[in-house]
């Protein structure tokens, strides 16, 4: 129920309510979250369709890989002369970013290393994070993204509002440590941790007589389908299956890998739809939790059971797409109950299949990842369009999740995440095409306000309502139009059948064609009647004989003698032994065979007329 209930009764959003978000403060100018020095305050647009999406790039530092490859890469000599962005330059000499970030803070530029003296491609966002080197004034750090996305979120989801952040990118560049980074770690801890953190200590300075409860999930995407990381089965079945670093030791016996991709183990989850709901997975376990300390246990478990592989992007490359979320209610004075749904989405990365060094298994989902973020594209598309009908979700696993975050009550932002080497040149494009894209949909966010009361009685008529739903009648009742429909085209065409136009006669010969077909079907299902009738007397007969034979024992034996009537024999006769079941199964072979006659003669009748 708790999982129904976040979209129920809807309160339109009051202007004040509007106005104390973070994301309006900013509208009105004012500052929203703590940036660092320098950042400047980006007014996120909102038109009367809604609220757009907010757009956000990180742009991580080199990996020494990275900088072995490219220095000794041929290309890098070739350059003839550096632009400007050259102090953009990592450590090496001969390594050059081919990211350049707006001074103003909200766009990136992508400079083609191939093209040294065109000019870079330059693309808008909310929000430009340079991470890439640490002892630049505008470093981004993990607490910076938090303040400027995570903190919001923090704010939206303790007022009812859902939100979601959503973070794509090429392979290796940097989701999964913006996501999560590393939870022991106080600096390096990623959105998540601080988000959960964020959460409690919002919860704990409620005013006096308001509570609020916060629940987990946590999904995993692999190979479109999907997994419960929270479910303890799943974790088990994973743990035997992939022998992630983390947990297996060389030891530990790899398991059929067709056993999880088939769908083996844990719980079987489906995405549904419900018109007042909208998305939700059904199966889902929803884990109560209390604090921080909660959240990184069930998380910790998680993590072990995702599917984590070496490849030769990343030595701890996501396979799957992940989707954690907080749902947190709220119930304060009758007026202000709420609940809403906070996600955030761990997206697994592209790679080009042609230049991909992936093999076999990782090649294999490799080509899943792609399809599915391809299908995640084509619905932003569509989106961008204005053509909210036809938004093609239900293609993917992925998409079905995310079409809500994406398309109607949500507040919604997009982090993607670069890579400064020249050799992600053309995949930093692409995705920050799809960025500039996403910043034009538009979300429809409204506090989702509940009364305790009106949530019940809307689950129990819910539930009235299915009882009261039998599939039999259904299927009578379609059956009782389909014939109905049936009547009246045939009376149609018999109210034609004296004076038709030239053209129709081929319609009333089909249709005559259909009922020479039936009556056929009909005279032959009559033939098996007949053939039913005959043996069936020919069974009677034979009891009757056998029954003649028993009286006439009875008779000798000085027993009680009964005339003939075999329904009257089965009626009466309650003695044990053959001469009971013998009367039993003449009573019932002559039912069957007047009920046979019955039938043989109405269908008589009928081929009459
Ligand atoms: N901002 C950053 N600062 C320092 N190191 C980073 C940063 N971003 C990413 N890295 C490092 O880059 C490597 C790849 O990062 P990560 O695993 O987060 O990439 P990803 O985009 O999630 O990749 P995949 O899609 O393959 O899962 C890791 O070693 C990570 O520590």
């Amino acid at each position: 129920s708790f999982l129904m209930a976040p979209q129920l009764p809807q309160a339109a959003l009051a202007q004040d309510e509007l106005d104390a978000s973070p994301r309006s403060r900013r509208r009105s100018g004012r500052s929203a979250s703590p940036t660092k020095p320098g950042r400047g305050d980006k007014t996120p647009s909102r038109n009367l369709g809604g609220e757009k999406v907010q757009t956000a790039v990180r742009l991580r530092p080199f990996l020494t890989t990275e900088l072995v490859k490219v220095t000794s890469s041929p290309i890098a000599p070739a350059w003839p002369a550096w632009p400007a962005w050259e102090r953009q330059s990592s450590p090496s000499s001969h390594v050059r970013s081919c990211v350049e970030m707006k001074p103003n803070g909200h766009g990136v530029v992508l400079y083609d290393p191939e093209k040294p003296h065109q000019p870079g491609r330059e693309f808008e966002c909310t929000y430009a994070f340079d991470s890439s080197q640490p002892q630049s004034r505008d470093y981004a750090d993990q607490s910076t993204i938090y303040n400027c996305l995570g903190a919001d979120m923090v704010m939206h989801g303790t007022t009812g509002y859902n939100c979601c952040l959503v973070a794509y990118g090429q392979t290796g560049t940097g989701k999964t440590h913006t996501v999560h980074g590393d939870w022991q770690s106080q600096d390096q801890r990623g959105l998540l941790p601080r988000i959960a953190e964020g959460l409690f200590e919002r919860l704990a300075s409620l005013p006096a007589g308001d509570t609020g409860r916060v629940r987990i999930s946590y999904i995993e995407v692999y190979n479109d389908r999907l997994r419960d990381l929270l479910c303890t089965t799943a974790i088990t079945a994973r743990s035997e299956y992939d022998g992630s670093p983390r947990l297996s030791s060389p030891r530990t016996p790899r398991a059929d890998p067709h056993k999880f991709a088939s769908g083996g183990g844990g719980n079987r989850l489906e995405v549904r739809t419900h018109p007042e709901v909208g998305v939700y997975v059904e199966n889902l376990q929803e884990l109560p939790v209390e604090n921080l300390r909660d959240v990184a246990r069930h998380v910790a478990r998680g993590e072990r059971a995702k599917k984590v592989e070496r490849t030769t992007m990343n030595d701890r490359s996501s396979r799957s797409h992940t989707i954690f979320s907080f749902k947190v209610e709220l119930r304060g004075a009758a007026q202000h109950n709420s609940l809403s749904n906070m996600q955030i989405v761990d997206l697994a990365g592209r790679e080009n299949e042609q230049t991909s060094e992936c093999k076999d298994e990782r090649f294999r989902e490799l080509r899943y990842i792609n399809r599915s973020l391809f299908e995640l594209a084509n619905c932003i598309f569509a989106l961008c369009d204005g053509n909210r009908e036809h938004v093609p979700f239900r293609n993917s696993k992925l998409t079905m999740l995310l079409s809500d975050s994406l398309s109607s009550n949500s507040r919604t932002t997009l982090l993607a995440t670069l890579t400064p080497s020249p050799k992600g040149f053309d995949e930093n494009i692409l995705t920050c095409r799809f960025l500039e894209s996403t910043g034009r949909i538009t979300t429809q966010p409204v506090v989702n306000r509940f009364a305790a009361a009106e949530v019940a009685k809307h689950l129990q008529d819910e539930i009235a309502n299915l009882q009261s739903t039998k599939v039999e009648d259904e299927i009578i009742s379609m059956r009782l139009t389909l014939l109905r429909q049936f009547s009246l085209v045939w009376a149609e065409e018999e109210r034609r059948g004296s004076d038709q136009a030239p053209d129709e006669v081929d319609v009333v010969q089909g249709a005559c064609r259909q009922v020479s077909q039936g009556l056929q079907s009909a005279s032959q299902h009559l033939g098996r009647l007949e053939l039913k009738n005959r043996m069936a007397s020919e069974a009677l007969k034979e009891v009757g004989s056998k029954l003649a034979t028993l009286q006439h024992s009875l008779r000798a034996k000085g027993g009680i003698i009964r005339p003939a009537s075999p329904v009257t024999t089965v009626r009466s006769a309650r003695s044990d032994g053959e001469g009971d079941t013998l009367r039993r199964s003449l009573g019932l072979a002559e039912a069957g065979r007047r009920l046979s006659e019955e039938k043989v003669g109405t269908l008589r009748l009928l081929r009459l007329s």
